[in-house]
């Protein structure tokens, strides 16, 4: 099976031209291919299949096997990989995914594609959409007893469900441990990404990440949207900051017209390969 291995900004897929053929099993498939030891090794496996809605459609599963409905990272270098193959000589294409379709301004030098800014829609908010169950219209600042204390979570759903939690200082945040316990802590029907954040400026954020179903990611896109999100909603920051992750540098602006969530950010092509599945 070809593969191509990619990364936003360090958040590294294989992505699978599944535009004739899709794969059975994808979820074990995902699980075997992200292995560091055993497989390809990444964040998860990313699907570029075809759409009757939009140009293309794409599909992530996790590392674990879960599937997600929306991946920031991956879906700029769903954009990369359509127009680097020759997929499409557009340079703003429809991406459908379980959380809506998305739209990819791709930015082209040299004859590729080397960053992308992703419409990623509105943000939700509503606790009954995230999903995230709470005793009010939003969780904001929401205080969350832990092993480690109690801490305020802010929940915000960019297509999938994250909980941010904003502190003084990045230094000495037990993100593993914290991490994985507020993943899968039972105010989240379908578990969360968490988000720990340092606010820098009104125009600067640096967090890290602990992703739903694949632990500590360099970078996560959707999660660096909902982190600005959470600090817009909360009176820390303004409606244009830079997100300062593991892996690289976001650009997320929100737009006050039309409420959409716009991230920029770069798409990197690592290797091609040819895969033989182990089950
Ligand atoms: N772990 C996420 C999917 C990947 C999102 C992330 N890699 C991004 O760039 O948005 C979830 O289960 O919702």
């Amino acid at each position: 099976m070809k593969f191509t291995k990619m990364h936003g900004i360090s958040n590294d897929y294989i992505y699978i031209n599944c535009m004739e053929v899709t794969p059975e099993r994808l979820s074990e498939l995902s699980i075997e291919m992200s292995d560091r030891h055993t497989g390809v090794g990444g964040d998860g496996i990313i699907l570029i299949c075809p759409s009757e809605v939009a140009d293309f459609k794409m599909r992530i599963f996790n590392a674990d096997g879960s599937e997600a409905k929306m991946c920031g990272n991956g879906s700029r270098c769903v954009g990369k990989y359509v127009y680097d193959y020759g997929l499409t000589d557009k340079n703003v294409v429809t991406l459908e995914t379980l959380a809506g379709i998305k739209t990819l301004h791709l930015h082209v030098n040299k004859g590729k594609v080397d960053s992308v800014t992703v419409d990623m829609g509105e943000p939700v908010t509503s606790v009954r959409e995230i999903p995230v169950i709470y005793n009010n219209e939003m969780m904001v600042n929401a205080p969350v007893d832990t092993s480690c204390g109690v801490v305020e979570m802010t929940a915000v759903s960019m297509g999938n469900p994250h909980g941010v939690v904003f502190v003084d200082s990045l230094d000495n945040v037990d993100v593993h441990g914290l991490g994985r316990e507020l993943e899968i802590h039972p105010m989240w029907p379908d578990r969360a990404n968490i988000e720990f954040a340092q606010i820098n400026s009104p125009s600067e954020i640096t967090m890290r990440v602990w992703e739903r179903g694949s632990g500590e990611t360099m970078a996560c896109g959707t999660g660096a949207c909902a982190t600005a999100v959470a600090a817009a909603l909360t009176g820390r920051t303004g409606d244009r900051v830079t997100v300062h992750l593991l892996g690289g540098d976001l650009e997320i602006y929100r737009n006050p017209d039309d409420s959409h969530i716009y991230m920029t950010g770069g798409a990197t092509t690592v290797f091609e390969g040819v895969y033989e599945r182990q089950s």
